[in-house]
């Protein structure tokens, strides 16, 4: 009973896949205009509620109603791949990364400092002369992948080549599990998890392989590290090893994946800012820039939001909404992050635009008041929100703030055309530009580095700017 407006539509089975595929910006926007929100649509067989911004903070806050590992896990086996090696509580992972990780980020800006500039001296490199990076996301992997590994592992997993080499290609192989057998989801979304699945049946997984890896590289720095510690009570067992492998691989993926779409956006957005100082940032200008670099960031998490993103799915027997409409147990609700990213409600009549300052408030006294990048709130849900809300956003947003300063900072940035490039669209998905970037290394003649750059007696500005 009140369930949310279902769009009619003309084909059986098809129903709206077709255009939720190739045209889901519109063809959301055009549904929410006319059956307000939530509305529902029949997507892959199956029938899809699609949240915009004022019931979207329920789905979040409702973690016990609208499951999200269960939303993910139609779409994608994660689950499946996972679950020989790890299957770590949520609420376990969620509280390692608030802990370890995101609490302890004065602990490790340094390493990543560090990972971050030899990263970007290794994959980048001096670009004296103009260098071309084609593909800028793959790029952006490698560089992001090592700090990442030094945080997880620590920094004597992160000097083994081999190891970093196996965290990004382990991202790849998941990612063509995810991508492969698409069309099969026009028939049916279990029939495409069955023969996404078929390799797993047969004794194949793609993480096997660099589980191997593992083991050879960390088991002996591992059994070190117990060693030392005088508890000294653990023994490491292939089960202790093997739950480790799971639990770090999965964290490790997310942080991956996730900060390298981010920054890569991130820097196609900064080459507005480039073009409208005609291609060339001065020092004084990026000064500014940095300090501002955290709205900046927002306001590329806001702009480079998906169109429909977390699926959740209901698990209790309904959910009445406080606008009285009903989603019956078993309903995957979306969120349509779009509705509430470019809302004019809650970003004006210019939501449409990219404005970096729209995230500064000035007082009259001359007093400005920041937004930070990692606050959820109703407005700002790339990080969800709720109890669920991502505990890797302060370590993600510490991590691609330190890569930016040091990219800009370093290099003069334009697209081969110079002209701004769009984002791709996979159906609800925005990912970044496939365009290449023209890297020309930026050289000014002020005698001090904090960080050391040195060449050729010639010294770049880093250590006037703050981040
Ligand atoms: C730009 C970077 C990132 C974005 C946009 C992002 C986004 C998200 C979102 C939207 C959720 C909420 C899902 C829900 O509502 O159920 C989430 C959860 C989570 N994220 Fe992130 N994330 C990022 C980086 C990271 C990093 C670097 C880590 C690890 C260090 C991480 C670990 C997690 C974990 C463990 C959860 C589950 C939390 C829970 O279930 O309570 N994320 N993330």
């Amino acid at each position: 009973l009140n369930e949310p407006p279902l769009a009619p539509y003309r084909y059986p089975i098809i129903g709206h896949t077709y255009r939720l595929l190739y045209d889901a910006e519109n063809f959301l926007k055009e549904c929410r205009e006319k059956y307000g929100e939530p509305f529902s649509l029949y997507v892959f067989g199956n029938v899809r509620t699609f949240k915009g911004v004022d019931s979207t903070p329920e789905v979040l806050r409702n973690s016990d109603v609208f499951d999200h590992s269960l939303g993910i896990n139609k779409t994608f086996p994660f689950v499946a791949i996972f679950k020989k090696f790890a299957d770590p509580e949520r609420s376990y992972m969620s509280r390692v990364v608030h802990e370890q990780i995101s609490g302890k980020i004065s602990v490790y800006t340094s390493r990543i400092q560090k990972e971050l500039v030899s990263g970007i001296e290794n994959f980048i490199g001096d670009c004296k002369e103009p260098k071309v990076i084609g593909k800028i996301q793959e790029t952006m992997s490698r560089i992001v992948a090592k700090p990442v590994v030094n945080v997880f592992l620590g920094e004597e997993c992160a000097k083994f080549g081999d190891i970093i080499v196996s965290f990004i290609s382990a991202e790849k192989a998941l990612d063509k599990m995810r991508f492969a057998p698409k069309f099969l989801l026009y028939i049916h979304h279990s029939l495409y998890k069955f023969v996404a699945m078929v390799p797993l049946k047969f004794g194949w997984n793609p993480m096997t392989q660099h589980r191997d890896i593992f083991v050879q590289r960390c088991k002996p720095i591992i059994e070190e590290r117990i060693c030392k510690n005088e508890s000294g009570t653990d023994v490491i067992d292939d089960n202790l090893l093997n739950n480790l492998f799971g639990s770090i691989y999965m964290l490790v993926f997310a942080a991956i994946s996730t900060t390298t779409r981010a920054v890569s956006f991130a820097l196609f957005e900064q080459l507005q800012i480039h073009n409208e100082s005609n291609g060339y940032l001065s020092t004084e200008d990026v000064h500014k820039k940095m300090v501002k670099l955290n709205c900046f960031l927002k306001e590329s998490f806001r702009y480079s939001s998906d169109i429909a993103m977390l699926p959740h799915t209901v698990v209790s027997n309904s959910y009445t909404f406080s606008n009285g409409i009903t989603v019956p147990k078993g309903r995957d609700v979306y969120v349509y992050s779009q509705d509430t990213a470019f809302n004019n409600k809650l970003y004006g009549e210019t939501s449409n635009e990219f404005q970096p300052k729209r995230h500064i408030t000035s007082f009259s006294n001359g007093k400005t008041v920041n937004s930070p990048a990692t606050k959820v709130d109703r407005s700002f849900i790339i990080f969800g929100g709720g109890k669920h809300a991502c505990p890797g956003r302060f370590f993600s947003v510490n991590e691609i703030k330190i890569c930016l300063h040091k990219l800009i900072l370093k290099y003069n940035i334009r697209t081969e055309s110079g002209k701004i490039v769009p984002s791709l669209k996979i159906s609800s998905v925005k990912i970044p530009p496939i365009a290449g970037l023209i890297l020309k290394i930026v050289i000014n003649n002020i005698v001090h580095s904090a960080y050391g750059f040195e060449n050729n007696m010639t010294y770049y500005s880093l250590s006037s700017v703050k981040i």
